[in-house]
């Protein structure tokens, strides 16, 4: 199917398994790139159009926002740090986060799960990061819901008026990345065991305090190297304990998705704020018909894109262009947004999973910010 918006752009993707010839599609568990027929584009805005044709009542989605953290923070407490596989596929996606790292390191499959929770949910047709809903088949096909528009009441002209940074944690560092919602580290860990400069500083936060403890008790964790702290990106009263352009990278691994849609520009301003010129966010996230996406049932749908799932937590389905307008707003330059297409297979229950992933680079221009 035709992206939902630019054509991909040319990239050297570590996903190289193509699938040329479909007598051959369960000999292996994945194909990349895979191009979507019209047909199965038209049959997922279909079913986005029947699980969206009914929203949740107001005061279930006001419960949602305001319970978000206590959500997460549960979802933390079952999981603790064994559901969200350790990524070493970021330094392939994202050398950035390892600039002096050799490539043939940690080359690794393009896996958001961890094996055992893949395994476990494979066949059971309807489980994406655990939280599982059965795929909806209902027929009939109602409105489309339009997408809210985003806003933000903040400025996004520089803070004027800044705290006093002088001797803050990773300050006599020569390279900061931040990751915001970091969970339970499995992003963060591997930074600090691949990227080995003595510069390097990494900063962590999360809104639930559970996933923080598991960051700050986890053998690796070493606060020369290290500073992991709770933040909510909502709350625009919840400093970071870094001045603004301070930091070489931000990065956001499936977190802005679950942020309210009306919120997100903000977030992504106030990040933005935080790096130095020439410093970039990257981000990885759901893409518009992502299997996960088709799998919610009526009823699950708080606004156009965006639903809850069975635990609480909340998740939207971006295009490309969504998330080039909220980055491009914040006055950053783009870089890479490119697509993932990816067909899983279950060989065993000769299943196949259509799974679509947005990837984005956007840098702070080098020159003097107006
Ligand atoms: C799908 S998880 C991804 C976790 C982690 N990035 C990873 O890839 O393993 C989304 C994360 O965003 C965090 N989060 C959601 N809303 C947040 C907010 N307003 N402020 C900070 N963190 C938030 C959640 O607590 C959760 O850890």
């Amino acid at each position: 199917m035709a992206a939902p918006s630019e054509a991909p752009e040319r990239r050297r993707p570590f996903g190289r398994r193509f699938l040329t010839d479909p007598t051959r599609l369960f000999q292996h568990n994945a194909w990349d790139n895979v191009e979507w027929s019209e047909e199965q584009e038209a049959t997922a805005k279909s079913k986005v159009q029947e699980n969206s044709s009914q929203l949740l009542p107001q005061d279930k989605q006001e419960e949602y926002e305001v319970n978000a953290k206590r959500y997460w923070d549960d979802f933390y407490k079952i999981h603790e740090n064994g559901f969200f596989k350790d990524r070493h596929w970021l330094f392939t996606e994202f050398p950035e986060l390892a600039p002096n790292r050799n490539p043939s390191q940690n080359e690794d499959s393009l896996c958001e799960f961890s094996c055992k929770e893949v395994s476990k949910n494979e066949g059971l047709g309807s489980c994406e990061n655990g939280h599982c809903t059965l795929e909806n088949r209902a027929e009939n096909q109602l409105n489309l819901l339009k997408s809210s528009p985003r806003f933000c009441t903040e400025e996004l002209a520089p803070q004027k008026l800044k705290q006093s940074y002088e001797d803050y944690p990773g300050s006599s560092a020569s390279y900061r990345i931040l990751e915001v919602g970091c969970g339970a580290g499995n992003t963060v860990f591997p930074i600090l065991q691949t990227n080995n400069d003595p510069g390097l500083f990494v900063y962590c936060c999360d809104f639930s305090t559970t996933a923080v403890d598991l960051v700050q008790s986890n053998v690796e964790y070493d606060s020369s190297r290290c500073f992991a702290f709770v933040h909510d990106l909502c709350n625009d009263q919840s400093p970071f304990p870094m001045p603004d352009e301070s930091l070489d990278i931000v990065i956001l691994i499936f977190v802005l998705s679950a942020i309210l849609p009306e919120k997100m520009q903000c977030v992504i301003n106030k990040l933005s704020r935080l790096l130095k010129p020439g410093g970039m966010i990257l981000l990885r996230d759901y893409g518009r018909y992502d299997l996960a996406q088709l799998r919610f049932k009526k009823g699950q749908c708080l606004s156009a894109n965006f639903y809850v799932r069975g635990d609480g937590t909340r998740v939207y389905f971006f295009t490309q262009d969504e998330l080039d307008d909220l980055f491009t707003r914040a006055g950053l330059q783009k870089i890479q947004n490119l697509v993932d297409r990816r067909l899983q297979v279950n060989r065993g229950k000769q299943m196949t999973m259509y799974r679509v992933w947005i990837q984005c680079k956007y840098q702070k221009p080098a020159g003097p910010q107006l």
